[in-house]
């Protein structure tokens, strides 16, 4: 089933300076079926960011639309926007995010507190962090914990209210090689007790781990590459081939 459609999105700034335009993304358009895991690659300036703000509802689109579960995201109105993104959708940033005046257990809380939507907390609490390995760390400040920690922990928070999309933006930029082949361990975890996944990422080593890749080039999807039988490491050569041949030979 399609939880979330783009539909001809375009995404056009206007410079502050200037009566120039910036086409960021000119038609974008692709659909995610549930428990899919998709990562989203391009060079820099492609329009990847563009693209999951507008999706996150932090952006508003110049035309096109975005569907998720055939609800139009342009029907929002402003004042819904937060508690929509609290009640469908999950964030992890490539720098944590997490407040370092509260610990590990609340930083996880945050999102049920602000939901009003405490009832089991403890038991969510529990699981989750049994499945990321955080047990020994709730009461710890994210300033006591190393990046590939924090990371886990800001997990823990995006997928405590059980997200129906999780957002992640360049998640294991900020980890060493170590740290990120275990986070990415952890997306293929959730990835296989169906959660579905939108990863922007640079890294080939990353999107090997998606279902399928998509590849923005001048404001569009101009690619697509499904992992399908294809291991890991078949999935990585062919990510770096498409990357070579389309690109231009960014890695
Ligand atoms: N708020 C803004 N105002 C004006 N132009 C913008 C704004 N945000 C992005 N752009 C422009 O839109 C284009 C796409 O930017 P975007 O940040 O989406 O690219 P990206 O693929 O995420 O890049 P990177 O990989 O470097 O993060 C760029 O030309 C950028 O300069």
């Amino acid at each position: 089933m399609t939880l979330l459609a783009v539909n001809h999105l375009k995404k056009e700034y206007k410079s502050k300076r200037s009566t120039q335009k910036v086409l960021a993304l000119k038609d974008v358009d692709f659909q995610v079926n549930e428990g899919e895991f998709i990562a989203i690659m391009g060079e820099s300036g492609s329009g990847k960011s563009t693209l999951l703000n507008c999706i996150a509802t932090l952006d508003k689109p110049t035309a096109g639309h975005i569907l998720l579960k055939n609800d139009d995201l342009a029907n929002l109105k402003d004042k819904d926007l937060a508690a929509f993104r609290r009640d469908h959708l999950g964030f992890v940033f490539q720098d944590f995010n997490l407040l370092d005046t509260l610990s590990v257990k609340d930083n996880i809380y945050l999102p049920l507190v602000l939901a009003k939507n405490t009832k089991g907390k403890e038991e969510k609490l529990a699981h989750l962090a049994k499945q990321l390995g955080i047990e020994d760390l709730l009461n710890k400040y994210p300033y006591e914990l190393s990046g590939g920690q924090q990371q886990r922990v800001a997990i823990g928070r995006a997928l405590i209210t059980k997200p129906e999309l999780l957002l992640c933006d360049e998640p294991t930029g900020a980890l060493d090689s170590k740290n990120a082949a275990d986070i990415l361990n952890l997306f293929d975890e959730c990835h296989e007790n169906g959660q579905t996944i939108l990863m922007v990422t640079h890294s080939s080593l990353s999107a090997s781990h998606a279902g399928r890749v998509l590849f923005i080039k001048d404001g569009t999807v101009f690619h697509q590459l499904y992992r399908g039988d294809k291991s890991e490491q078949e999935m990585l050569v062919a990510i770096n081939e498409a990357m070579t041949n389309l690109l231009g030979g960014q890695s």
